[in-house]
C-alpha cells in the first residue's frame, strides 16, 4: 500500500497527493492509529446515521421531539462531570477560525482570547489541502514553531502568551473520502481527531495543557457515547490516563437540546461542558420540523437569540450545565468589524456587545467571537459581568423550560428581501467554499456552513410549505426561486466584475444551490453533495 515512496499500513489507501510535508502527518503509525479507529467505530457511526433518518421519519409522522422517558433517572440523578483542568476554568472569550488557514491560526492564538477553537467543521472547507495543512498548522502551533510570511513580507509568529487550543473535528455525518480503510472512507471526525490526537496528545500534556475538543452537530446522547468510547480507546492506545481528553459538546441540534443531561452524563469523565451553537441550532430546528404543518420560519434576520425558542434553549443549556458543574459557553454573533465606516462599525460592535451582555447576564461562562477585533468587546463585557473565572456557581434554578418552549414557532414575515438574501448569500458562500474557503464576510456578517444551511433550508421549505407566502401575498415557488436566482446571479456578476465572475465558481455554486433547493428530497447537509465538488 503506498503512494509514491510512502508505505501505508495494510488495508489503508490514500487517494490524494502527498504534498511536501504531508508525510510527516500521514505517517505509517498515525495512519495505523486512524485505521484502528475506523475499523472499530465506523460501523457504529453508520448505525447512528441510520437512526437519524429513522428519527426524522418519526417526526414527520407526528412524534415531536421530547425529553426521553428512558433516561429520566439520569436527568433526575445527582451527579456531576469530572473536575476541569486548570486551563479550562476560565473560558470567557473563545475565538474560532479554520484550522487550514496558517495565518489565521497564528492570529487567533495571539488574539488575547482565552481559547482558540481551531475548526475542521463549519468554517473549514474540507479540501484535502485544508485538512492536512490544518494538521500541520496545529502541530507547529503546539510546538511553537509555526510561522507565516505574507506577500508583503510581514512575518507572523506566536507571542509569548497564547490562547489555549481546542480542536473541532468534523461531525459524524462527513467522511474523509481521500483515505480508505478496507475500501471504506474514514469518518471525517475520526480522521481529524485521530491525526491530531496521535501527533499531539503527549506534547500537549508535557506543555501543561491537554488534548481538548469541541464536538459538533450531534443529535443524541448515543452519538456522544460513541465519542466517549473513541476517547477511552484512544487514551488506552497511547497509554494516557482515562479522562485526559476533554470535550465540549455543541448543542446545535434541536434533538440534542432534549438530551443535554444525557450527553454530559455519557461524557462525564471527558466533559468540558456544552456550547450553544446557535446557527446550526436554527438550521436543525428548521430541518427536523420542516414538514410540520405549523412550523415555518420567518426571514433569517428576525430569528434572533431573543425569539422564545432560542431563549428557552440557551437558558436550559446554562441551567443543565451548571447543575452538573459544567461550563456553558455561549455562541457566535454574526457581526464582524466593518472597515472604513466608523459609524457602521460602532453599530456592529454595539450589536455584538449587547449579545455578549445578554449571555453573561444569563449565566454563560464564556462566549465565541469570529474576529480578533471582537476579542476586546467580549472581554470587556465578561470582565465586567463575570468577575470570577466562570459562573458555574450560578445555578439558575429559577429557569423553567418545557418541550413546548423549545419547539415554539417564532413569529415574523417572509419577505422578498429575505428570499433574495438567502439565495444570494447561499450562492456566494458556496462559491467560496468550493474554492476552499469555509468562512467569509458577506454584507459585513460572518457566513459559514451553518449560516448557509439556514439560507438554503429556508428557501427549500418556503417553496414546499403552504405557509411559505411572502408578506405581499405571493407564494414562494420554484419558478419564483429560479427567477430571483437569475437576477441575483446578474447582480453578483455586476458587483464582482465579468472577469472575477468567470474566473470564480459562481456557476457551479448556483447549480449546486439549485439542486439543493429543487430536489424534493432534503439533503441532510449541503456539505455532503458539496464534498463531491471538492478535491
Ligand atoms: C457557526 C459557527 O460555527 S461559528 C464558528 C465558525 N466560524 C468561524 O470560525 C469564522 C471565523 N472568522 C473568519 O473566518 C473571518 O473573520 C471572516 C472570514 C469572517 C472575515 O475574515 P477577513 O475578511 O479576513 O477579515 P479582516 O480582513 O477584517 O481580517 C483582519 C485580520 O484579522 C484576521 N482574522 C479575521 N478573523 C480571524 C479569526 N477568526 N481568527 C484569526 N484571525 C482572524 C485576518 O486574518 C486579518 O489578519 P491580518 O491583518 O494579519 O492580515
Ligand atoms: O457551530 C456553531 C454554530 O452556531 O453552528
Ligand atoms: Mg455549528
Amino acid at each position: 500500500m503506498d503512494s509514491g515512496t510512502q508505505t501505508f499500513p495494510k488495508g489503508v489507501q490514500v487517494d490524494a497527493p502527498m504534498h511536501s510535508g504531508y508525510e510527516e502527518i500521514l505517517t505509517f503509525e498515525a495512519l495505523e492509529f486512524v485505521s484502528k479507529l475506523s475499523r472499530r467505530f465506523s460501523h457504529k457511526r453508520d448505525e447512528l446515521m441510520y437512526n437519524r433518518k429513522k428519527r426524522q421519519s418519526e417526526i414527520d409522522n407526528g412524534k415531536l421531539p421530547d425529553f426521553l422517558p428512558e433516561t429520566k433517572p439520569i436527568r433526575e440523578g445527582d451527579w456531576t462531570i469530572a473536575p476541569l483542568p486548570e486551563d479550562l476554568q476560565d473560558r470567557r472569550v473563545e475565538i474560532t477560525g479554520p484550522a487550514g488557514d496558517r495565518k489565521m491560526v497564528i492570529n487567533a492564538l495571539n488574539s488575547g482570547a482565552k481559547i482558540f477553537m481551531a475548526d475542521f467543521e463549519d468554517s473549514n472547507s474540507p479540501t484535502w489541502e485544508n485538512t492536512i495543512q490544518g494538521q500541520i498548522n496545529l502541530r507547529d502551533a503546539i510546538r511553537r514553531t509555526i510561522r507565516f510570511v505574507n506577500e508583503q513580507g510581514k512575518v507572523y509568529e506566536l507571542k509569548e502568551k497564547t490562547a489555549v487550543l481546542i480542536v473541532r473535528p468534523r461531525g459524524w455525518h462527513l467522511d474523509e473520502k481521500h483515505v480508505k480503510v478496507d475500501g471504506k472512507a474514514v469518518p471525517g471526525g475520526l480522521f481529524d481527531f485521530g491525526l491530531y490526537f496521535f501527533h499531539n496528545a503527549r506534547e500537549l500534556l508535557e506543555r501543561g495543557t491537554g488534548p481538548y475538543f469541541y464536538l459538533p452537530k450531534m443529535e443524541s446522547h448515543l452519538e456522544a457515547r460513541l465519542w466517549n468510547e473513541v476517547f477511552d480507546f484512544a487514551e488506552q492506545e497511547l497509554g494516557l490516563k482515562r479522562g485526559t481528553i476533554k470535550a465540549t459538546v455543541l448543542i446545535e441540534t434541536i434533538l440534542a437540546a432534549f438530551e443535554m443531561d444525557e450527553i454530559l452524563y455519557e461524557l462525564r469523565e471527558h466533559s468540558a461542558g456544552l456550547n450553544c451553537g446557535r446557527w446550526d441550532y436554527i438550521f436543525s430546528y428548521l430541518k427536523k420540523l420542516r414538514n410540520q404543518p405549523d412550523v415555518i420560519l420567518p426571514d433569517r434576520s428576525v430569528v434572533t437569540m431573543t425569539v422564545p425558542f432560542m431563549r428557552a434553549y440557551t437558558l436550559l443549556t446554562i441551567q443543565t450545565c451548571h447543575k452538573r458543574n459544567a461550563p456553558a459557553i455561549g455562541g457566535m454573533a454574526a457581526q464582524i468589524p466593518i472597515k472604513g465606516d466608523p459609524e457602521a462599525n460602532e453599530e456592529a460592535l454595539a450589536k455584538v456587545r449587547a449579545d455578549k451582555e445578554r449571555e453573561a447576564m444569563d449565566g454563560h461562562d464564556g462566549t465565541w467571537v469570529a474576529h480578533p477585533g471582537l476579542v476586546p468587546v467580549a472581554m470587556e463585557v465578561f470582565d465586567r459581568i463575570m468577575p470570577t473565572p466562570n459562573q458555574i456557581g450560578k445555578k439558575r434554578e429559577d429557569v423553567r423550560v418545557t418541550a413546548e418552549d423549545l419547539l415554539r414557532v417564532p413569529e415574523g414575515a417572509i419577505t422578498e428581501e429575505g428570499l433574495r438574501t438567502n439565495i444570494r448569500v447561499g450562492i456566494q458562500y458556496l462559491e467560496a467554499w468550493m474554492r476552499g474557503t469555509g468562512a467569509v464576510a458577506i454584507n459585513h456578517l460572518m457566513e459559514d456552513a451553518a449560516t448557509a444551511e439556514i439560507s438554503r433550508a429556508q428557501v427549500w421549505q418556503w417553496i414546499r410549505h403552504p405557509k411559505g407566502i411572502l408578506e405581499d401575498g405571493r407564494k414562494v415557488t420554484s419558478e419564483l426561486f429560479q427567477q430571483v436566482l437569475e437576477e441575483e446571479m446578474r447582480s453578483i456578476e455586476q458587483e464582482v466584475g465579468a472577469d472575477a465572475f468567470a474566473g470564480g465558481k459562481y456557476k457551479e455554486a448556483a447549480r449546486l444551490f439549485s439542486e439543493l433547493i429543487l430536489s424534493d428530497e432534503f439533503a441532510e447537509f449541503l456539505t455532503i453533495p458539496g464534498y463531491e465538488h471538492l478535491t
